[in-house]
């Protein structure tokens, strides 16, 4: 079957965000506080030369969109030099609590969404640039973005997507021809760095902060258009709004909140900066910031320079920090409720869901089928600890191990060296004592392996589908950075491509699931980043 594809100036554009809630009516880009409204209508600000880096074709595809040239209408649509008839460009109002305080209004400061396209299956998707130039909410800022914090926003939610975790979407990365400037590493030194917008696709990119925003200022009306809004939108299944629909929405957002969670720990995705305007109500990994992958199994690692000191989202973290995020949204809705109280209950499933679906993905990556749930949770126990202590390579370990499975089976006599072969070749050679603990749970999880009565291929194969070989590495994503600024796209072409069947061997692209080169381990961008560039 042959799908017609047509030119993103040519597409029409749905602009129910902008129809269904509350604008104001001023076009003023001037910074400033929008009480009594959900939205303001601001065009992007013209760059000078925008050209295509990046496309994202199965994206494209689904969203019926042709692949851009290089220069062009499409180009300039998505780099906001191009506003069609059908677009109502808007940038939403929100505020958030980021680390643990109330930021008042923030907003979108630099994202300004063009409206919404209708896919290929008939479901609705918002486009929103990211960098697109100044609205009201930008406070102090310039509404851009540069090209190294635009480039891993674009490579991530692409490679998150393919890993099946729960994310919003990239579908072109836009280089604009001007320069920003960003202290690069809160070093005091101001750079000059190239420019770039993201175009990002999401049902809808309301945030819990949206919420939080409208019950802050005591706007219920906003607060229950909003709520509405998004269950006719995005949750039509649970009915009409009521108080009781509320309720149930609010597990609903609990629920797929803890799977993204999940689906983070597993994959080992450290998201950064999770305040409350970066979660999404639709529990899709929003905002791909100071991002990173775990490399050594830390707890308590984050890369975010921000949070050095209190690492309040270090990836061990980040379940207590949703739940808290999920306390602080349902503070917001609790004036469209009869009983308050009751919401306590919905973050309680927060905590089951998270604990079964964490469970469940543990089990799959072991190659587990569930025999005794108590013993079983013992095991994975055993094993975050080891993990933990010996600070091994979380990818790589679960990679060798799936490849292992059927020799651990098989029993031979010679089995210490294959244990000793899998622990070093995902060690870093940071604790010898780790790396017995994790020895001796391999025999544990041996003697475990011994009890399914799976064809022992069937569980590698199985276990080769839950856990991936290739991730977005820290610094991958710094090399693909450094090409795309001398003008070479190879590395982030190569990376696209990769990253698209992460669980796939691709024996040629080997190098690219090698554990952190050492020279990696502190340089910038590779192991540390900070908030909004
Ligand atoms: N360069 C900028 N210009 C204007 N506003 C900005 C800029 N950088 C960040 N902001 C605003 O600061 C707030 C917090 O920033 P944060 O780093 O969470 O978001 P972001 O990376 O800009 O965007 P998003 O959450 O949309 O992915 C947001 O309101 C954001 O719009
Ligand atoms: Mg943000």
């Amino acid at each position: 079957m042959s799908i017609s594809t047509q030119s993103l100036e040519q597409a029409p554009f749905q602009n129910s965000f902008v129809e269904e809630l509350k604008g104001e009516a001023s076009r003023n880009k001037n910074p400033r506080q929008v009480p009594g409204y959900h939205y303001s209508r601001i065009e992007p600000t013209p760059v000078r030369d925008p050209h295509l880096l990046a496309w994202s074709d199965d994206l494209g595809g689904f969203l019926g969109l042709a692949r851009p040239e290089e220069r062009g209408p499409a180009v300039n649509a998505l780099a906001g030099n191009l506003v069609t008839e059908s677009m109502k460009p808007f940038a939403a109002r929100y505020g958030g609590h980021q680390f643990g305080h109330w930021a008042g209004q923030l907003g979108d400061g630099r994202a300004i969404s063009l409206g919404e396209l209708t896919a290929v299956d008939g479901s609705t998707w918002e486009i929103q640039l990211k960098g697109a130039g100044p609205t009201p909410y930008s406070r102090r800022a310039d509404g851009r973005a540069v090209l190294r914090s635009s480039l891993r926003e674009f490579l991530c939610s692409e490679a998150m997507y393919y890993l099946g975790v729960p994310t919003t979407r990239a579908l072109s990365l836009v280089g604009t021809g001007d320069k920003v400037v960003r202290d690069m590493f809160y070093n005091g030194n101001a750079q000059e760095e190239p420019g770039a917008v993201v175009a990002r696709v999401a049902p809808t990119f309301i945030r819990f902060g949206n919420f939080q925003m409208m019950a802050v200022a005591g706007e219920k009306d906003n607060l229950r258009a909003l709520a509405d809004y998004v269950i006719k939108h995005h949750y039509p299944e649970l009915g009409e709004p009521s108080p009781e629909v509320y309720m149930r929405w609010f597990e609903e957002v609990c629920r797929r909140t803890a799977v993204m969670i999940a689906h983070w720990m597993s994959v080992g995705f450290v998201h950064g900066v999770m305040n409350t305007d970066n979660m999404s109500i639709l529990g899709l990994t929003i905002d791909y910031g100071p991002y990173g992958w775990l490399e050594p199994y830390e707890l308590d690692w984050t890369p975010n320079t921000t949070d050095f000191s209190s690492r309040r989202y270090a990836f061990g973290q980040q379940p207590q920090v949703a739940l808290w995020n999920l306390y602080q949204l349902a503070r917001a809705i609790a004036p469209l409720v009869h009983e308050p109280e009751a919401l306590r209950g919905s973050l309680d499933q927060y905590t089951k869901t998270l604990a079964e679906t964490q469970h469940a993905m543990m089990l799959r990556k072991l190659g587990l089928t569930e025999l005794n749930q108590e013993e079983d949770r013992a095991l994975i126990e055993g094993l975050h600890e080891a993990m933990a202590e010996s600070q091994v390579d979380m990818t790589i370990f679960f990679r060798r191990l799936s490849h292992a499975a059927p020799a651990l089976i098989a029993s031979s006599e010679n089995q210490n060296a294959l244990f000793q072969e899998i622990v070093q070749a995902a060690s870093y050679g940071t604790s010898p004592e780790g790396e017995q603990m994790l020895h001796q749970w391999l025999q544990r999880y041996t003697d475990r392996l011994h009890q399914e009565s799976a064809d022992p291929e069937a569980i590698r194969e199985s276990m080769l589908s839950a856990n991936p070989k290739y991730v977005l590495r820290n610094y991958l994503a710094q090399q693909a950075i450094e090409a795309a600024e001398t003008g070479d796209l190879s590395v982030l072409n190569r990376l696209m491509e990769v990253l698209k069947t992460p669980f796939a061997e691709q024996p040629e692209h080997d190098e690219l699931a090698t554990k952190r080169p050492d020279w990696a381990r502190t340089k910038a961008g590779c192991a540390t980043l900070s908030c909004s560039s």
